[in-house]
């Protein structure tokens, strides 16, 4: 199989709309060709013969008409009547120029399971098909009532033994009911009729309810998506992947942003794919993240020197001025903060819709080069203020609310410093407070871009997503996705809330779209960077005495330990294992970014999760219209 044949695909109930809509979506997006979903053409005023000329216009190919319910191991009456529908769709489909069908397996209270009567009833259908030219293929649904693994609709297949007849493979079906992948060995490519790929959250759910209302784009959820196009690449199979996702976001969602999302996970599920089994692929492979550099606000006058004396107060030493622009460089540790005070150019681009905030980060990679050519080829944008990105002394991407994600070749790191600044005399009376590096940025998005967000960083860079959190803001429920290097090197966790006066919510009010909310920074001694703090007079978010109570009781704490954490305001974790995990949090800057301060020992993975409502709420004292705790 060539790269070039790799065709993409996706099913019209995948997106929002009229099914002009959909099917606008989907040639913009780029995809070959869609599939039919049957509800989406009978709530149509498009007749058969008109979705086909507009397909025919929009470049599309029908792909696939689907579903077809309920055929097999019927008994008189109804086998006959299901014969006929299937002979009436068999003409419906002649109209709207597609050649393939897709068949469910059977939910129908009359069906019986007799293997040798499906076996029939499959063949006699073959028949009818030749005659038309047309393929059928058949889809185990995972809840079906007597075929519900693609192994026992295999094994039909297999014994129907029609040229009309083949099997469509649903990532959904088989993944969720842990159907080893390795099965599809006994496949051959050439009976494979369709593949349909979705991911889906690990949910512990009814399966039926959990596929018609969670699926969602490979690279958004927990399945083993990659290891199941994996072995279908092996089979020889050269078709489409199509995309056919139930999801109730979707269905709300810009058609699109979807058409968008569903092309470049495609691409990256099926180049993921081809690593597993040493094909070629049509991109280079995802560069780890080997750190972030830097952090880069932007902000002008008095904002710029208050943000200054803010950093001064966590412990960060101004150590540079840019030679030509109105930059200066924060250093503590391995952590760079920049401020960009330039009247021109993108930081005050960005400054005029955000306000002072976060307007880029800095990583490190081997290859930039790379990354740049990944970038592309999964549809995400280079930034280029001329339209040539190539020309860019540091390119950067497109990420988050807009701001940019500069890449730097790890070796230039040292040289890009010295040449880009001049060193300034450093204050000899700062004070640090034992800042290491940055263990984190914490991002806040719409929550129709959420899961955008998390297949941008995962089939770009290849993070990892660990499990997903709901955290419990005082005014609503924020959904939190923590995302990593396999290393731990690199580490973003991206938070959306669906209700409107959350933290993240009134966040995201405050600009146009999302951006980094806050920056986490490592110590390897949470009670010394507390004391440096302290003496800095920096400005830290107040944790009431009860969390303190209940931490005590919770966990077999040392007393003093427990006391100090009090004083300080430290919230502490535990893993499983007992690993522990210590953070600490800046008042917010303007109530808008803010600063966490984390300690992770014996390898504690985690974020704190069981704390951010505790912090939520201490943050929501202060917010703009809080009522004073007097007056209640
Ligand atoms: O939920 C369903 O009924 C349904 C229909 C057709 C499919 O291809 C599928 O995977 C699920
Ligand atoms: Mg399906």
């Amino acid at each position: 199989m060539t790269i070039s044949q790799s065709l993409n695909a996706i099913a019209t109930v995948s997106l929002r709309g009229t099914l002009e809509e959909k099917l606008k979506a989907a040639a913009a997006a780029g995809f070959a060709g869609v599939e039919i979903f049957e509800n989406d053409l009978i709530g149509s005023a498009l007749s058969p013969r008109d979705v086909r000329a507009m397909l025919d216009d929009l470049g599309l190919a029908c792909m696939l008409y689907q579903p077809f319910r309920d055929f097999e191991g019927l008994p008189g009456d109804l086998r006959r009547r299901a014969f006929d529908r299937a002979r009436a769709k068999f003409d419906l489909m002649e109209e709207l120029g597609t050649d393939r069908i897709l068949f469910c397996s059977s939910c129908h209270p009359a069906a019986l399971g007799e293997r040798a009567r499906i076996v029939d009833d499959f063949r006699e259908l073959g028949g009818i098909a030749q005659e038309r030219g047309i393929i059928v293929g058949y889809e185990a649904l995972a809840w079906g009532r007597h075929v519900n693994d693609h192994r026992d609709a295999w094994a039909i297949v297999e014994a129907v033994d029609h040229p009309n007849i083949g099997i469509i493979l649903d990532s959904y079906h088989s993944l969720s009911r842990q159907i080893p992948s390795e099965s599809i060995r006994a496949i051959p490519g050439d009976k494979i009729a369709f593949v349909q790929l979705a991911d889906a959250p690990l949910l512990d759910m009814d399966l039926l309810y959990w596929s018609r209302h969670f699926r969602n784009l490979p690279g958004q959820g927990g399945l083993d998506v990659a290891g199941f196009v994996a072995e279908i690449l092996r089979t020889g199979y050269d078709g489409p992947l199509s995309l056919e996702i139930f999801n109730d976001r979707f269905r709300s969602n810009a058609a699109r942003l979807v058409a968008e999302d569903g092309h470049r996970s495609l691409d990256y599920v099926r180049d993921a794919a081809q690593r597993l089994i040493d094909q070629p692929t049509a991109m280079p492979a995802p560069q780890p993240v080997l750190g972030c550099e830097f952090v880069e606000f932007t902000a002008d006058g008095s904002d710029a020197a208050r943000l200054g004396s803010s950093f001064a107060s966590l412990g960060f030493t101004l150590v540079g001025e840019h030679r030509h622009k109105k930059v200066t460089r924060w250093r503590q540790g391995g952590v760079n903060l920049i401020v960009n005070a330039e009247p021109k150019g993108f930081a005050s681009a960005y400054r005029a819709t955000q306000g002072t905030s976060i307007c880029a980060i800095g990583v490190r990679v081997k290859d930039k080069a790379a990354v740049l050519a990944r970038a592309a080829a999964l549809g995400i944008k280079a930034y280029s203020p001329e339209g040539r990105p190539g020309r860019m002394a540091m390119p950067a991407l497109r990420g988050v609310g807009g701001s940019l994600i500069y890449l730097i070749d790890d070796h230039e790191v040292e040289g890009l410093w010295a040449r880009e600044f001049d060193a300034v005399e450093m204050d000899a009376d700062a004070i640090g407070a034992d800042v290491r590096s940055i263990d984190h940025l914490a991002a806040v998005v719409h929550n129709d871009e959420f899961l955008s967000w998390q297949l941008y960083w995962r089939s770009l860079f290849g993070l990892e997503a660990r499990a997903a959190q709901d955290v419990i803001d005082p005014s609503g429920l924020v959904h939190s996705q923590a995302l990593q290097s396999a290393d731990g090197a690199f580490r973003v966790t991206i938070n959306a809330s669906d209700a409107r006066e959350t933290l993240s919510s009134r966040f995201l009010d405050h600009g146009f779209g999302g951006g980094y909310q806050h920056v986490a920074l490592t110590t390897d001694d949470i009670f010394a960077t507390a004391k440096g703090l302290q003496d800095n007079g920096a400005a830290m978010l107040e944790i009431p005495a009860n969390y303190h109570a209940d931490l005590a009781a919770r966990f077999d704490l040392d007393e003093v330990l427990a006391a100090r954490m009090a004083d300080d305001g430290v919230l502490y974790d535990e893993d499983g294992e007992g690993a522990g995990f210590w953070q600490m949090y800046s008042r917010a800057f303007d109530k808008l970014f803010f600063f966490e301060f984390v300690q992770r020992a014996k390898g504690y993975g985690g974020y704190g999760a069981p704390n951010a409502g505790v912090r939520l709420a201490a943050q929501n004292r202060f917010r703009p219209d809080a009522i004073p705790a007097a007056t209640l």
